[in-house]
């Protein structure tokens, strides 16, 4: 069992990853449930079908005020009408400012719920138990946020959780898509952090078929990045910014494509190398670094076609509506080297010729 805990300046809470964390409910977490005065746990509705059962059995000193609300699974559930929904529920359940909320599921629910909990009544508390690889990025750091058309995680809070409990054995229901494109954000904290774990992760073989021991173990490393970058800066003021490698882009491939459609992590890896290719574009990477990118995610299955299935503008059009813009300026997150992120100003002719590079690069691949 792994404990790593998350520090800012009004905030301490723990993250537990292990087989058997749930059991920690009646144990150190009895306090946090009791002094509730209900409680909710909205579930993404594919997990809650799966799982539920051994959430609630791990809630029995809690059942008499213990209420479940089932959300769309995935990307769906990031919505205006769910948030409405989801307020609406616990209003009507009488749910008040003791209250506490349990997010259940990857880190759509996790986000969607995060929002619910930061707005309900001005911010109520909210525990995540995260069922997604991905969501070792998501459930820490207290990012809450739903999608609006008009782009990705347009509307939303900081808001932190009181604790973070993964149970590793949740994992053996993932399909392997969505392992995959979980594995894509711990890339992006090797990315942004150290080279020789990068390298690592590069050549691993255990990147294609995961034991529950190896992910706790590299799932608690991002843990740590991401921790350590929220106690530095919590609301995104400097140094959070680097945990938007690859995000510029990839959030506009996501949006292009129609949210849920392509996963977080996929778009993700596809930003990744397209920051790649504007860092090697301005002179700080090589090359070979941008194309270990490309033959790894291609040999890894991570569709790569979404690249050619738009047009530049279309892209530029959502990357202009990025959160990171700054007076009419594209911000990207670039690499100095593997381990040195740094912000930038990039101007719309670097984003087109990077772009015409990377068609050229991929053509022909998935
Ligand atoms: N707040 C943050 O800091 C932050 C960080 C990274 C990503 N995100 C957000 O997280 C979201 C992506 O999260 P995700 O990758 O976890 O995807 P997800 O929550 O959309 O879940 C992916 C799919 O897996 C299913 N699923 C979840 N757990 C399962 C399990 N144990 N077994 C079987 N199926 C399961 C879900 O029903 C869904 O269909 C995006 O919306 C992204 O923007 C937020
Ligand atoms: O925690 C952060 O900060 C991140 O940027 C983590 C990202 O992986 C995550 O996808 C986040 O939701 C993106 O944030 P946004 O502010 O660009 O919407
Ligand atoms: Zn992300």
């Amino acid at each position: 069992m792994g404990k790593l805990t998350v520090e800012t300046t009004n905030h301490r809470y723990d993250v537990q990853i292990g087989p058997t964390t749930y059991a920690l409910f009646s144990t150190v977490y009895k306090d946090l449930l009791t002094s509730a005065d209900r409680i909710a746990i909205i579930a993404d509705e594919k997990v809650a079908e799966i799982h539920l059962s051994s959430l609630e059995a791990s809630l029995a000193i809690v059942k008499n005020k213990l209420v479940i609300k089932t959300i769309p699974a995935g990307e769906a559930c990031k919505s205006i009408d769910t948030y409405a929904d989801c307020q609406s529920f616990l209003l009507q359940q009488g749910f008040t400012r003791q209250s506490l909320i349990i997010a259940f599921g990857g880190g759509a629910c996790g986000d969607l719920v995060g929002f619910v909990a930061a707005t309900f009544m001005r911010g109520i508390r909210y525990i995540h138990c995260p069922t997604t690889i991905l969501a070792h990025d998501s459930a820490v750091g207290g990012k809450t946020a739903i999608n609006m058309p008009e782009g990705k995680n347009m509307v939303g809070a900081f808001h932190q959780p009181s604790a973070v409990l993964f149970q590793t054995g949740l994992f053996s229901s993932l399909p392997s898509r969505e392992i995959r494109s979980g594995l894509a954000e711990l890339l992006k904290h090797a990315f942004i952090s150290n080279e020789e774990w990068t390298m690592q992760l590069l050549v691993n073989e255990s990147f294609t078929n995961p034991s529950e021991q190896w992910l706790s173990e590299e799932l608690l490393k991002g843990i740590q990045v991401k921790a350590s970058i929220v106690a530095e800066d919590e609301f995104e003021q400097s140094t959070r910014k680097f945990l938007n490698f690859g995000h510029t882009f990839g959030h506009a491939v996501e949006a292009a494509c129609g949210f849920g459609k392509l996963s977080h992590g996929e778009s993700v890896m596809i930003g990744m190398i397209y920051s790649l290719q504007l860092s090697e574009i301005m002179g700080l990477t090589e090359k070979t670094l941008t194309e270990q990118l490309i033959q790894f995610a291609n040999e890894h299955e991570y569709p790569l076609h979404p690249i050619h299935d738009f047009s530049f503008d279309e892209f530029m059009s959502y990357m202009q509506k990025d959160k990171k813009m700054s007076h009419g300026k594209l911000n990207f997150v670039l690499l100095e080297g593997i381990g040195q992120p740094f912000v930038t100003e990039v101007t719309r002719e670097q984003c087109l010729r990077a772009f015409q590079e990377l068609t050229t690069r991929t053509e022909g691949m998935s």
